[in-house]
């Protein structure tokens, strides 16, 4: 079958990232594309949110909200069928908040071994009480200890 994924040319190919864990991976199907193939950013930005959630979540010990999302660039298209595997960093924590960078990496033209860089975003989550509202990030070492 001709699909885009197994007509497009191979943008770049670098492999996964060494020595790192995906926090997510996915497959979109498709219905989360538009009549071309091309999967749609929103379904995108709702999977980047959540594995960035993820070492929000183990950071803050508990709950948190999405209060921004700082930058988010759709480097290449996704198409259905990639198998895409999404790497959270944190890269700062406040007083409540933790920011993390999200980059999201597509395996295609899976016999011809293609992997490209689609995205790449940092957010911003707040970490929540029960009443959803900002409350201190805890210590480092009360996590470790
Ligand atoms: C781990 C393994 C098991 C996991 C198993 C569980 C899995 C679990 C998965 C769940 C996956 C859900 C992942 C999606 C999470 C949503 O989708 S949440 C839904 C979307 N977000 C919302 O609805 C949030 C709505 N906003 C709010 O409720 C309130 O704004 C908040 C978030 C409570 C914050 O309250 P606020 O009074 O506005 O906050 P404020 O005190 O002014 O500022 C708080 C912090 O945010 C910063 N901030 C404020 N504005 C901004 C801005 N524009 N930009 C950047 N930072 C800002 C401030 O500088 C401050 O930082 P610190 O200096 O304290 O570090």
């Amino acid at each position: 079958m001709t699909t885009p994924e197994n007509t497009t040319p191979c943008p770049e190919h670098r492999g996964l990232p060494v020595g790192r864990m995906p926090e997510l991976r996915m497959m979109p199907a498709p219905s989360d594309a538009n009549v071309y193939g091309d999967v749609f950013g929103g379904w995108i930005m709702s999977q980047v949110d959540i594995a960035g959630s993820l070492p929000a979540t183990r950071r803050a010990n508990g709950r948190v909200a999405t209060i921004s999302v700082n930058s988010f660039v759709f480097k290449n298209p996704v198409f259905v069928g990639d198998l895409l595997s999404f790497y959270a960093d944190i890269v700062k924590v406040g007083n409540t908040s933790i920011t993390v960078n999200v980059e999201v990496y597509a395996e295609r033209n899976r016999l011809q071994a293609c992997t490209v860089k689609v995205t790449e975003a940092t957010l911003t989550y707040v970490a929540t009480d029960s009443d959803r509202k900002p409350r201190k990030v805890p210590p480092l070492e009360t996590l470790l200890a």
